[in-house]
Parts: C-alpha cells; structure tokens; sequence
C-alpha cells in the first residue's frame, strides 16, 4: 500500500486488489459512524463521485482516480455535473444520505442530519447553533459574539438538493480527463451553499464551474448577496474546530 494524501481523519492508500488498483481510505481517528456517512454520502453523489467497493467502520475501499491537472474543460464539466447532482434532490433538507447514518461528521467535529420543514430551520438548529454553542464553550467565541448568529435565515423557497456538503477545494480531485468528488457529508441541503463553499477558500477556474452551473440551473435573483450567509456555516466549523482566527470571517458572514 502507497500512502497518496493524509488528512485529519486518517490516510488515503493506492493498492492493488483482486487485480485493480484501488484506494483505500483508513480512518484512524475516533469518529463512530465516519466511514459509514462518508460511504453512503460517496454512493449518493453516483457517478460524480469514485466508485465505492467496499466499506467497514475503519476503511473505504474505492475507485482509485489517477491525478490530472484542473482545466477549463474539466471545470465546466464539474459545473454541470453538480448541477445533475443537485437535481437528484432529497427527501428534506437534513435528510441523511440514502441508507447513511444521522449522526456524521464535518472534518473533525460532529455533524448531525434531521429532517426539517425549510432551509431556515434546518441551518439555524443543526449547522449554526451547535458550532456556536461548541465554540463559545471553547473560548473560541464571546457569548456577545455568539448573539451575532441568533438571526433570520432566509433563502427563496425551493425543494432540498442533495449537496455534498463539505465542498471546499480540496474536496474536488482532479483527474486525467475530469474532477471527481471525494470526501463529502452529503445530505439535503440549499445547493447555493455548495458552490458558496468551493468559493470559501478558493478553486481552479471557479468563474468556469459556476458559469457551466449556471447555464443548466440558475439560481434565484441576489444569489451573489447570499454567498457570504452560506459561508457561515463552513466559518463557524473552522472556528470551533480549529480556533478563534476563523472568528472574524465567521462573524463578518453572519452580519451579511
Ligand atoms: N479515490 C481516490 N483516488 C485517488 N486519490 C484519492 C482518492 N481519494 C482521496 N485521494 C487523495 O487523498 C487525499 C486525501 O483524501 P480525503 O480528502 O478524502 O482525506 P481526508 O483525510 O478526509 O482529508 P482532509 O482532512 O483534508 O479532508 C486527496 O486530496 C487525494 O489526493
């Protein structure tokens, strides 16, 4: 087995089984349920997505993606596929991803899916105050700073997408001929707030993505003045995982 990319969680691996090569994705930290929710998100998302082999609680056995380089070609691509994505929906938004536990994870810190009537609820209860509440208990936040995220959420109404949910750069592995999905905490969710988070920290050719997006599913009006308030969510879990510097960008979406 060759180590090919580490992260919190554990290690990736390419290896060779029953005559193809694969990737194998060991977790080692103490996460129950983290494989499980990372193998059901992978099969969810489909062809977007490696191919899952096989699973158990401490390894995934996937399709293994020979790395390429981003391009314009690839990047639309990806734009277009996420949109198909999306499309596929979800029965809420909340919803935990088909035969996928409830109780998932978000880098290293817990992240729990319930279903909810409106994209409001479902962000204020279950992706804005547990990370406030963990990050004040943290020192991370002030209890004043934390009044800042008791707000209104709202989002033009439309049906839940199933999104990928943890969708920052890294999270996009590009291939020989395309970019794949990998790592995601899939579930019903807004699917503005998937591409509000590849824009979070960056990615190749970003402007190509979202404009193949775009094309085949526009988002409502004043999509771009909502960018900011899908940010918080993926801000406030840097803040509580990782430290009060996330704390300023985290306040500053939430105050959009
Ligand atoms: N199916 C795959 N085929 C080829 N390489 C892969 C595959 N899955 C993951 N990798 C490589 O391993 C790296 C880490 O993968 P992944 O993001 O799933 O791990 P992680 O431990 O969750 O990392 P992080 O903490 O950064 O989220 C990727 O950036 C990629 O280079």
């Amino acid at each position: 087995m060759i180590p090919i990319g580490s992260g919190a969680s554990g290690t990736v691996y390419r290896a060779e089984l029953d005559g193809r090569t694969v990737a194998i994705k060991e977790r080692t930290a103490p996460e129950p349920n983290g494989t499980w929710a990372e193998a059901a998100s992978l099969i969810w998302l489909g062809r977007a997505a490696p191919e899952v082999f096989e699973w158990d609680e401490d390894r995934i056995v996937m399709q293994y993606i020979e790395p390429g380089e981003p391009s314009e070609r690839a990047a639309e691509e990806l734009g277009r596929a996420l949109a198909e994505i999306h499309a596929q929906g979800a029965p809420k938004y909340g919803s935990p991803p088909e035969n996928g536990p409830r109780d998932a994870w978000i880098g290293p810190v817990p992240m729990r899916n319930e279903e909810c009537d409106s994209w409001a609820e479902f962000h204020s209860r279950l992706r804005v105050e547990p990370y406030v509440r963990m990050a004040v208990d943290r020192g991370y936040l002030t209890n004043e700073e934390a009044r800042v995220f008791d707000r209104e959420w709202d989002v033009p109404d439309e049906p839940p997408s199933r999104v990928h949910g943890d969708l920052w750069s890294g999270n996009v592995h590009w291939g020989r001929e395309r970019a794949w999905l990998i790592d995601p905490a899939a579930h019903g969710g807004h699917r503005e707030s998937d591409l509000a988070m590849l824009e979070l920290f960056g990615c190749p050719h970003l402007e190509r993505v979202r404009g193949a997006y775009l094309e085949v599913a526009p988002f409502a009006d004043g999509w771009r003045d909502r960018v900011a308030l899908h940010q918080v969510f993926p801000l406030l879990v840097h803040t509580a995982a990782f430290g009060r510097s996330y704390a300023g960008r985290a306040l500053a979406a939430a105050r959009s």
